[in-house]
């Protein structure tokens, strides 16, 4: 079976992205997609390609090349549903903030309201594929949702987990290592729903990184990935720790167990913890499905990567307050960089989040300035945490729209995100501009600490003496 016609429900990080670029590599294909949310929509259609909702590098020239020709954003998300063959379901599912499985699980009351919405609007049969990163076995549900609630057609469910990082959105959907389409293998429909997609994708991916698989092995890998890639994170940076005690270097022991092809060369930047709206999601989800069969082991396992990472982001804020001389009291302290990790302007559960909610405990100035964030945003990542009132917040917490603002007659400047542009600042002219001793805390370690040094600034960095 040919697609001639997609609708993906989600407009976001990944079903913009994702969706522009299946609609740029397959012309012929009438991309649709659909969003609540019309103040997104509205920023997915602006002329102005910088007002786009989600920064990522190149996605503006794909969305100029496919917008209009073969590409649509839009509200109307019956419409969209009923017109085409195939579905992707692209929504948030966040942790659970309420409820039983609060704190851990997945809250998926959006992926249920979709199934709904899609039996609803669906008069001939469809193809619906998961492209959310849900527990294990939520096809059941969607399952028994469309087939109960739904006009008699028939529909096929397949897992196409999306596996794309932020900041690199593009080039990983251009070149992804693997596509995984999970489905039903045992029966002639599942088997003709998997070869659909695998239409779609083989546009521009070869055929053999496009794997299939049973829907539970994909719903389960896209958790696994996850889980895998925090938890070399997490095993760095606890290495980091003990680096620092022993004069052994953080990035000296990546490099050399890196060399290793059995452990290789990615993911062991010690840093001031991970972020991002997934690792901790997914893996808290992992460690509730593991719990609720009773594995209490595989649960613990697991749930230590989480702990381990939240030590990173408080020992980090301690060892600021430590070298202010344990008072950050009215102190002015530069934070650069908001984002969770440079090229994107998403903040979800970034540390600087965490390590800023520290030090406001403490009352210090926390001045911000991050090349993509925009100062609403980092205000309601702050209130969010409901450590104090908003007014508390708005007092203590200030956004700079100048780098060299942010950190002048502050006694220390802190790199939270990886920004490339940090490196190429005029250091000189930052120390000049503080008070002394000017303090350098280095929570990516991407500075020339030793030209630092030189200029007589005192740096902290992750994982070094
Ligand atoms: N952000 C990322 O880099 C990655 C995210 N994922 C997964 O992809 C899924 C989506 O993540 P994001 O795109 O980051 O989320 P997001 O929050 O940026 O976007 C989700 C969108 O879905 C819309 N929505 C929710 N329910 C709806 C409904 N019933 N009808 C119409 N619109 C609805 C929301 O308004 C929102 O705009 C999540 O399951 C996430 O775990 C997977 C890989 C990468
Ligand atoms: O499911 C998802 O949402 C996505 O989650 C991650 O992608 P993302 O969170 O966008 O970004 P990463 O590059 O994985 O970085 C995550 C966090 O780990 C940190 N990190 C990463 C690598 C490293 O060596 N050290 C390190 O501290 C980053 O700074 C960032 O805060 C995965 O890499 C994607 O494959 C996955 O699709």
């Amino acid at each position: 079976m040919k697609i001639r016609k997609i609708c993906c429900i989600g407009a976001g990080y990944v079903g913009g992205p994702t969706m522009a670029v299946i609609a740029q590599k397959c012309p012929e294909i009438k991309v649709t997609v659909v969003d609540f949310n019309q103040a997104r929509i509205d920023a997915w259609n602006d002329e102005n390609l910088d007002n786009l909702p989600v920064y990522e590098p190149g996605l503006d020239q794909v969305v100029a090349e496919a917008r209009g020709r073969n590409l649509f954003f839009s509200t109307a998300v019956d419409k969209a549903i009923h017109e085409a063959e195939m579905i992707f379901i692209s929504v948030n599912t966040p942790t659970k903030t309420y409820g039983e499985g609060k704190g851990q699980a997945a809250d998926l009351k959006w992926i249920e309201l979709c199934a709904r919405q899609i039996a609803a609007a669906s008069d001939t049969d469809k193809i619906v594929v998961e492209k959310s990163t849900l527990p294990v076995r939520t096809a059941e549900a969607v399952t028994d949702i469309l087939d109960n609630a739904g006009n008699g057609v028939k529909f096929q469910i397949l897992s196409n987990p999306e596996f794309l990082a932020e900041g690199t959105a593009i080039e990983d959907l251009h070149k992804a290592d693997r596509v995984l389409i999970g489905g039903d293998l045992n029966t002639q429909g599942g088997r003709e729903a998997i070869e659909a997609l695998v239409g779609v994708y083989s546009h521009w991916i070869p055929r053999d990184r496009i794997l299939t698989t049973n829907v539970w092995s994909s719903e389960l890998s896209k958790l696994t990935a996850n889980a895998y890639l925090a938890q070399r994170v997490s095993s760095i940076n606890a290495l980091s720790e003990l680096c620092e005690v022993t004069e052994a270097d953080i990035d000296e022991v990546s490099r050399a167990i890196g060399a290793d092809s059995r452990i290789g060369g990615k993911f062991l930047k010690a840093s001031v913890g991970f972020g991002g709206s997934c690792f901790q999601k997914d893996i808290l989800n992992l460690v509730y499905i593991s719990r609720s069969y009773g594995l209490t082991e595989v649960a613990d396992y697991w749930e230590q990567v989480i702990k381990m990472n939240d030590h990173q982001k408080g020992r980090f804020a301690k060892k600021i307050i430590k070298s202010l001389y344990n008072t950050v009291s009215g102190k002015k302290i530069a934070f650069l960089g908001w984002a969770f990790k440079k090229d994107t302007n998403d903040t979800r559960e970034s540390a600087a989040i965490y390590v800023a909610d520290h030090l406001l405990c403490e009352k210090a100035n926390v001045h911000v300035f991050d090349p993509k964030v925009k100062a609403p945003q980092i205000q309601s990542d702050i209130n969010y945490l409901q450590s104090r009132n908003q007014e508390e917040n708005e007092s203590l917490l200030s956004i700079d729209t100048d780098p060299y603002g942010a950190c002048r007659d502050s006694h220390a400047v802190a790199i939270l995100t990886e920004w490339d542009e940090f490196k190429t600042y005029d250091w000189q002219k930052i120390y000049d501009s503080m008070l002394k001793p000017a303090q350098v805390f280095d929570g990516r370690n991407i500075l020339d600490h030793d030209a630092l040094r030189t200029i007589g600034f005192r740096v902290y960095a992750i994982g070094k003496a």
